[in-house]
């Protein structure tokens, strides 16, 4: 254990390759349409390209650079090290009862037989992983496979690679029991058993001449890893003691890195810290540490780990602030080597090639590439000094005091009315539900009114007319005509099927939340900075670097939705929705500048909104939906940070639509969401009317609705995300069930989210069936039957 941990590290690179290439190679296996070899070509292409470019940055030290490539997700990648399958995926195994690589795509994307591990958020990041489940006779074995192909190519490149596997605890901390497992059980409880697995690891790299081993734990960062324990903090602190006290006394093994990203560890800083483990990696960008790293590692103690500071944040896209960097090292004691806070996943690859950025704001910004510079930028001082990096810190400096004056970053009008917005109680109210409800007699809804989530399918048409639109193949007026058709089909089609509130279908939106962004002040677009969502799906975030207003004249700017949900309107004698994306959910979605809070920058989405709102009433609009499916998405990992999210979230909700007439219904939809918690949402954000996703689960989620609960519920009864036509008979079994749990008078038929992913045959045929359904259920309500 000689070999020194590199000075200069990051915690994981992007795998979706500069331009795509593992998310295309991955689709063509799946497909059918290329091989195994020609995937395993590609992919070992994308690992040499990255590891090249990595060490054409500088990170040349021996382990500097990590295995961070997955084929799909880190998680299931431990999964196949560890053989961890439940037993529902018993036939995906190979002879020797190890998971090959198809093996592995099974539990990621499911079989004829059984549907996919279940994909669920990492921490408080917009990566998905799955999620593993063991029961008390799930049979680990190490399988060294998938994580020795991905040395051997760097072998092949000359690279010391640095093997990266997600830590012990974590990985249970995140597993769930499986179907079969016995009534009570808990992952955790498998700790012993997987730890000699991980021993088994420990000896096979170091029997290969690996130094330096990089065991992942986030989850020792959360308040969940309490509930997942069932431990207190100090009885988890001991856990973690003794699990990597135990794995410090394999004998031949490689030195031990333990990463913590994402927050803050607590008490598990001195437990890991004297653990034994050779190096410790702390969030020096999400945490506050303040004296408490000084204190353990202030070079008094020869048995501590070597101090890695995650002083570049991995998972914004701002260039650092490296004076504020070098203060931070400075209080932190005596720091070993510089890393990113997170692995680099979470940002784009490189802004070469984003030269259409407004003004000066890529100078403002730093993605994977221009952050591993910065990571060897402040490495250096740890040889040479402060002084020895005086032009990069003046140089960043300027950057970030450029940005500070550039135009439209801090905009006082703005300013000057979100405070004045936000100083008022009034802002936020609404009367009271019950004056609502009976203001909004007047829309003339019928009992159980059915409607839609706002998107209709995106058809392959659609998108290309779009892509013509923006090459210039066709003129604003001609795509402008297109979309009109469009809406009018759509119209149309919800009228013969006999839904009662109607959507314009959302065609003239590329994206949720970009086509916001577009229409806003304050944001930018990238045409590259693609980052993971899970597997090979990718998505493309919006830059939020600015004060944001409505774009156009004037602090109000111009209204954008208003003239495509009026022609709706004007096509029909039904209520058309005003459909919105919420605050959160497009600070959520898009990167978010970090100058300001983001509870100001969610106050000034809010207001612009509030500005459509108002239009889309001035036109007329009686109904308007805001969508916030991400409104759980950036709770805090810690219990006591959550008070103060919950506020500005469901505040920011709240100022952007409190200002209408008691007679407007506002409406929201929320989906992807962690059930049990969501009714003190749904009742803070104060819509009359919530659709929310609930038809894959069967409508467990209403077994929680408190009796009080006296607003509108849309759950939805039909599950979109299959292409699956459901029958009448199990619609009016969900509405029944519905039914039980919702006040009467108070229950709206839906599906559970917007129907862009799907096709119009399977649309027509499962609407015709929701609108059948609500007809038998409305009859029965009439002669009482079955109430
Ligand atoms: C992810 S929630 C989607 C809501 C949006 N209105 C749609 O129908 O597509
Ligand atoms: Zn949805």
């Amino acid at each position: 254990m000689t070999t020194p941990f590199p000075t200069a590290t990051i915690l994981g690179y992007p795998r979706i390759g500069a331009h795509r290439e593992t998310k295309k190679a991955l689709e063509a296996f799946w497909k059918g349409s290329a091989n195994r070899e020609d995937l395993d070509s590609a992919l070992a292409q994308v690992q040499k390209a990255n590891l090249t470019r990595l060490q054409e940055l500088g990170l040349k030290e021996d382990y500097a650079i990590p295995a961070s490539f997955s084929h799909y997700d880190q998680v299931l990648d431990a999964v196949r090290l560890f053989t961890a399958v439940p037993s529902r995926f018993a036939s995906s195994l190979g002879a020797e009862g190890l998971l090959s690589l198809e093996g592995y795509f099974d539990l990621a994307r499911g079989t004829a037989e059984q549907p996919a591990l279940e994909l669920t958020k990492w921490f408080d990041t917009n990566y998905h992983y799955l999620v593993p489940e063991l029961s008390e006779t799930t049979e680990f074995r190490l399988n060294t496979a998938g994580l020795f192909a991905q040395l051997d190519i760097a072998d092949e490149a000359g690279v010391k690679l640095r093997p990266q596997v997600v830590g012990p605890l974590t990985f249970l901390l995140l597993a769930k029991a499986a179907d079969d497992a016995a009534e009570g059980f808990t992952p955790i409880s498998r700790l012993a058993d997987l730890l000699e697995e991980y021993e088994s690891l420990l000896a096979a790299l170091a029997e290969r001449g690996f130094a330096w081993l990089q065991l992942d734990e986030p989850a020792l960062v959360t308040d969940a890893a309490l509930a997942a324990s069932g431990l207190d903090e100090a009885g988890l602190a001991e856990l973690v003691a003794s699990t990597y006290r135990r794995l410090s006394a394999v004998e031949k093994r490689p030195a031990l890195l333990v990463t913590s990203p994402y927050g803050d560890l607590g008490a598990n800083l001195p437990a890991l810290a004297e653990s034994g483990i050779e190096a410790l990696h702390v969030d020096a960008v999400s945490a506050h540490y303040g004296s408490r790293l000084a204190e353990i590692f202030d070079g008094a103690h020869e048995s501590r780990p070597a101090l890695v500071l995650g002083a570049v944040n991995g998972r914004n896209i701002w260039r650092a602030d490296l004076a504020a960097a070098l203060k931070a090292l400075d209080g932190a004691g005596q720091v070993a080597a510089i890393a990113t806070s997170t692995s680099l996943q979470h940002v784009p690859h490189t802004l070469t090639g984003e030269d259409h950025l407004h003004e000066g704001l890529r100078n403002w910004l730093a993605f994977a590439d221009e952050k591993v510079a910065e990571v060897l930028t402040l490495a250096e001082t740890l040889r040479n000094g402060a002084a020895s990096i005086s032009a990069e810190v003046e140089a960043a400096t300027v950057a970030l005091a450029e940005r500070e004056r550039a135009r439209g970053v801090h905009v006082p009008e703005i300013r000057d009315r979100v405070a004045a917005a936000t100083a008022q109680d009034a802002a936020f109210e609404r009367a009271s539900a019950q004056v609502r409800q009976a203001a909004q007699k007047s829309l003339n809804l019928p009992e159980l009114p059915t409607t839609t989530i706002g998107s209709f399918p995106q058809t392959p048409e659609i998108r290309k007319q779009r892509a013509a639109y923006r090459a210039g193949a066709i003129s604003q007026a001609e795509f402008e005509e297109f979309l009109r058709a469009e809406i009018a089909s759509v119209i149309r089609l919800q009228e013969e099927i006999g839904l009662d509130v109607l959507v314009h279908g959302e065609a003239e939106r590329n994206d949720m939340v970009q086509y916001f962004a577009e229409n806003f002040d304050g944001f930018d677009t990238t045409v590259n900075g693609w980052v993971q969502s899970y597997g090979s799906r990718c998505t493309r975030p919006s830059i939020l670097w600015g004060d944001v207003k409505r774009s156009g004249e004037g602090l109000a700017g111009e209204a954008f939705t208003v003239p495509w949900i009026s022609y709706a309107a004007s096509l029909t004698e039904k209520h058309v929705k005003g459909m919105l994306t919420g605050p959160v959910t497009i600070l959520a979605w898009s990167f978010v500048r970090d100058d300001i809070p983001r509870a100001d920058t969610a106050y000034q989405v809010a207001l612009a909104l509030a500005d459509e709102i108002a239009d889309l009433e001035a036109a007329g609009i009686r109904i308007i939906q805001v969508d916030e499916p991400a409104l759980r998405e950036l709770l805090p990992l810690r219990a006591a940070d959550q008070a103060a999210y919950l506020d500005w979230s469901v505040g920011s909700f709240r100022l952007a639509t409190s200002q209408v007439a008691d007679s407007t219904q506002i409406h929201t939809h929320l989906c992807y969401s962690e059930f049990n918690e969501i009714f003190a949402s749904i009742d803070g954000l104060n819509a009359d009317v919530t659709s929310i996703e609930a038809a894959r689960s069967r409508l467990e989620l209403l077994a929680d609705l408190p009796s009080s609960f006296d607003r509108d519920l849309g759950p939805g009864v039909w599950d979109i995300h299959s292409p699956r036509v459901p029958s009448v008979d199990e619609i009016s079994e969900l509405i029944a069930a519905a039914r039980e749990g919702v006040r009467q008078g108070h229950l709206w038929i839906n599906p559970d989210c917007g129907l862009k992913t799907r096709g119009y045959a399977e649309t027509r045929a499962s609407l015709e069936n929701l609108v059948a359904a609500t007809e038998l259920a409305r009859s029965a309500q009439t002669t009482g039957v079955g109430v």
